[in-house]
């Protein structure tokens, strides 16, 4: 058996602190594209309820009244759905303005997956895409590798990418198969080794064996919603051995 995602050995496990692993929720805002002091949102820093558990999927929620975020004073309800079946762990976003006004949000879904080793690992699926370089100043720029591979550290937010990408993990004998729906965006970042050392909360070794692949909403512009609105983001991440 071998782990689908990843989690760092030093992660912390006390709110407010994020979880360096799993899948991180970014919201109402990836990144700094939003109104908040800080990066990433704050759903990731807040317990979520159970609102319903069977052995193979969990309906979790976040209501929020618009009080305790001075940056982001506008009320929501937050679902994530998580069911797992057969090689695929699913994750669907639901997301209810229940506020009085338009909410308006960016997010992601920031996906750590567990790859057997860095150096060989590529991803597969966005060959001629444009993304915004993180370690550029957000600078556009377009992928012209057939596959992106890694030596260093990659931070980009590929922008109305195609709904599938793919993990190739040769030295683990693998492929980690990402589809996503209503998410157009999708970051890719490993920390590689001086980001990986000014980490806290992750192990100076870890870049090697993590890759980040992120359905969001993000570059293309943020989702607005009316007042009793919905909208829908979800991934499948499927699992398969490969002979390559
Ligand atoms: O350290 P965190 O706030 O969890 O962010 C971790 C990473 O998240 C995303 O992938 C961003 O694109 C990166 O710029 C950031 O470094």
């Amino acid at each position: 058996m071998q782990e689908l995602l990843f989690v760092s050995e030093k992660a912390i496990f006390a709110p407010p602190k994020a979880i360096r692993g799993g899948v991180p929720l970014c919201f109402p805002q990836f990144g700094m594209m939003g109104p908040m002091p800080s990066q990433h949102g704050f759903a990731r820093n807040v317990a979520f309820s159970v609102v319903e558990q069977e052995p193979w999927r969990v309906k979790l929620a976040l209501e929020y009244d618009g009080s305790s975020q001075p940056a982001f004073p506008h009320p929501f309800t937050l679902h994530v759905i998580i069911s797992i079946c057969d090689n695929h762990l699913l994750q669907e976003l639901v997301v209810l303005n229940t506020g009085p006004s338009p909410l308006t949000f960016t997010a992601a879904l920031h996906t750590y997956i567990r790859v057997t080793d860095i150096h060989t690992a590529k991803v597969r699926g966005l060959s001629q895409g444009r993304y915004l370089d993180n370690l550029a100043a957000l600078q556009q720029s377009t992928q012209e590798e057939e596959e992106l591979g890694f030596s260093g550290e990659v931070d980009r937010v590929y922008l109305s990418t195609p709904n599938t990408i793919q993990v190739i993990d040769p030295s683990g004998k693998r492929v980690v198969t990402v589809s996503k729906e209503g998410f157009p965006d999708a970051i890719v970042w490993n920390p590689w080794i001086a980001k990986a050392a000014s980490m806290a909360d992750f192990g100076d070794e870890e870049y090697k064996v993590m890759l980040c692949i992120e359905p969001a909403v993000a570059g293309s512009g943020p989702v607005t919603l009316e007042p009793g609105a919905e909208w829908q983001g979800k991934q499948d991440l499927a699992y398969q051995s490969s002979s390559a």
